[in-house]
Order: structure tokens, then sequence, then C-alpha cells
């Protein structure tokens, strides 16, 4: 498991293009049959990748021992979107299903959990967050059609997209964790802009369904103190409360935001002008 630490803003700003990348890019998160995870103190939050082909690929205790615990979600919750072929995730004896955009929220006190590939040669390839938990909460898969859509921007902004709000307090409880996935309109290319912090959550953003040839410019840092990060299709980027979280692309793309902390009220944001970004 990667670690990541904490940034304080005024650190932050002082990092070139490698230290920047070092500090808050995921680059590779798919590895066949096998398990990538990256633990960032902010939040505490674990960002990762399960890619099964060949093999049924488990959450080994041995994560749980590296978190000071005998199972990784002994204390933990989880929640995973397939961004590939069909997959099935067993959670204690359970098989579920989950095909490409579907995302299956697993609670808190699951020892045994393994993934699997339907077919080897379209493998599944889930994104999972996973946080703190004080609860356990009920395993439940969510389809595209059961998440909550909102659709924002306009063609003549560029920002034209669908946040499907999948792991949210509307659709069922969860401890902290909230996840969703934003989907861009075709020739659309700006997301999250007029753009926000959140004091109160951290967020990750994993930027998918790109081209090789295709990237996204993430912007982040203070409002009066942005960077940039360029961003490939696969790769995710760790956002502090501190800092702004938003991008535009040379194509449309579609990518999976998940947040922790303090509450999960998706509104609570603090918006900035455009006119006031530096
Ligand atoms: O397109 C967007 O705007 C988003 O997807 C924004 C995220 O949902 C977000 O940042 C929530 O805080
Ligand atoms: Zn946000």
């Amino acid at each position: 498991m990667q670690v990541r630490h904490n940034i304080h803003p005024d650190h932050a700003k002082q990092f070139d293009t490698a230290g920047l990348r070092k500090e808050f890019l995921i680059e590779k998160l798919f590895l066949a049959d096998d398990i990538s995870l990256t633990y960032s103190h902010i939040d505490r939050i674990i960002v990762g990748g399960v890619m099964p082909v060949a093999q049924t690929v488990v959450l080994s205790p041995e994560l749980g021992k590296q978190v000071g615990v005998s199972y990784l979600l002994e204390r933990r919750e989880l929640g995973l979107i397939n961004v590939g072929g069909a997959g099935v995730v067993t959670v204690a004896g359970q098989a579920y299903a989950i095909g490409n955009q579907e995302a299956l929220y697993i609670g808190m006190g699951n020892p045994d959990v393994s993934f699997a590939s339907v077919d080897a040669a379209q493998p599944a390839k889930f994104y999972l967050n996973c946080a703190p938990a004080h609860t356990t909460y009920p395993t439940r898969k969510v389809t595209q059609a059961e998440a909550k859509p909102v659709t924002l921007g306009d063609n003549a902004t560029g920002n034209r997209r669908t946040i499907n709000k999948y792991l949210v307090p509307d659709v069922l409880p969860t401890c902290q964790l909230v996840m969703g996935l934003t989907r861009l309109e075709e020739g659309n290319m700006w997301n999250s802009m007029p753009c926000h912090t959140h004091e109160r959550r951290m967020e990750v953003y994993f930027y998918f369904d790109m081209t090789e040839n295709d990237t996204v410019f993430h912007f982040m840092g203070e409002p009066q103190e942005t960077r940039h990060l360029l961003v490939h299709n696969e790769q995710a980027v760790l956002s502090p409360s501190w800092s702004i979280h938003c991008g535009v692309g040379t194509r449309r793309y579609t990518f999976i935001w998940g947040m922790v902390g303090e509450n999960q009220v998706f509104d609570d944001m603090d918006h900035i002008a455009i006119r006031d970004l530096r």
C-alpha cells in the first residue's frame, strides 16, 4: 500500500510539477490479477483499483495488518464502481454481479471479500474508495438507474454534464463515504466549473473513458494559488479540503468523485466566482 501524507497549502504552492504529481496524483490503479491501494492521511481515505483477469482477487488479511487491524474492513466501509467488463464481487458468501458503471457499497465488518471477472478478455475494473467507519450499514448494489442524476452546465460554456449520485444518503446509508460519477456530454470539456472547495470534506477525482491521446488539465490549489496536473486515462487526483478540483479535457470524458469528511451534504460547497480565481 502506498502512503501519502497531509500537505499544508503553504507547502503545496512550492511544489514543481514532479512534486505535485508525487503528492496528489495516483498514476496506476489497475494491475492484472492484483489490487493496488493508496492510503492518504487526508481523512484516511484509501483509493484503489482491483482488476481480476484470470484469477479471483481477495482482500487479504495482510491488508488489514497494514492498517493495524485483522482485516481491511474491520473498521472501514468500501464503495466501488466498475469501469471495466462485467464482474462479480462476493461479500460474506453472497455474489453481486456488478456490470459496467454499476456500484457496490460494502459495510464495515466484512472479512471475506473477493473480486472476479466474467470474461478474462474484458476484465472488470473495480475503482474503490474506502474510509473509516463507525457502524455497519447493509452491503448493497446500486445500478445506474438507482443513482440520482442532476444535469448541470451548458454547451456554450463547455460544461454540460450529468452528475450521477450513486452512494449518497438519498440512495443508501453510509457512515461517511459518498461517491458518484459525472459524464460530460459530447463537445463539453469542463468539469466542476465554476469551481468550489468544501472545507468539510476532501475529495478524490478518478478520470476514465479517455483515449490514450487525450488528457485532462486538472486544476488544484487554493483558489488564488491554482496549479495544474496533467491527468491521463484511469488516473486519480487527491484533493484536500483547501483545494479547488476541476478540469478541462482535450475531449469529453467521465470521472468518478468520492468524498469523506465531516458531513455528506452534497451542496455544502464554497463556490468560487470565476473572476476571483488566480
Ligand atoms: O461535475 C461536477 O461538478 C462534479 O462532479 C462535482 C463533484 O460532484 C464534486 O466536486 C462534489 O463536491
Ligand atoms: Zn467537490
